[in-house]
């Protein structure tokens, strides 16, 4: 997968099928809500798990009820397709959440 960092408006395209995900500062942005912190650290855990998996991480922004997750590649100073790919993954962690 390539990692060039992908243009503004190759990013703003992508973003079209991630939903939920923005562009903030260089980073694909997604906030996710849980109901309390045991839930929370539970997703917080699963992130991290495919992100030594990928050898890919994230910044994450971690509060009682919610997380922020940030993807950027930052050997090529931007967003890059294995960006699109890892947020699409964490994306997946949730997809049979129950309502
Ligand atoms: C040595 C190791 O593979 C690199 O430092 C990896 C680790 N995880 C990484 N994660 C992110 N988000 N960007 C990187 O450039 C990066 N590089």
């Amino acid at each position: 997968m390539s990692t060039t960092a992908l243009p503004d408006a190759e990013v703003d395209t992508r973003l079209a099928d991630l939903p939920g995900w923005r562009r903030v500062d260089g980073a694909l942005h997604k906030r996710f809500d849980f109901p309390d912190y045991h839930r929370t650290m539970a997703f917080v855990n699963a992130v991290a798990w495919i992100a030594h998996q990928d050898d890919h991480h994230p910044d994450l922004s971690v509060h009682y009820g919610h997380c922020v997750v940030c993807w950027s590649t930052h050997s090529a100073g931007g967003i890059t397709a294995r960006d699109f790919a890892s947020a699409a993954k964490v994306d997946a962690l949730l997809a049979n959440r129950a309502p």
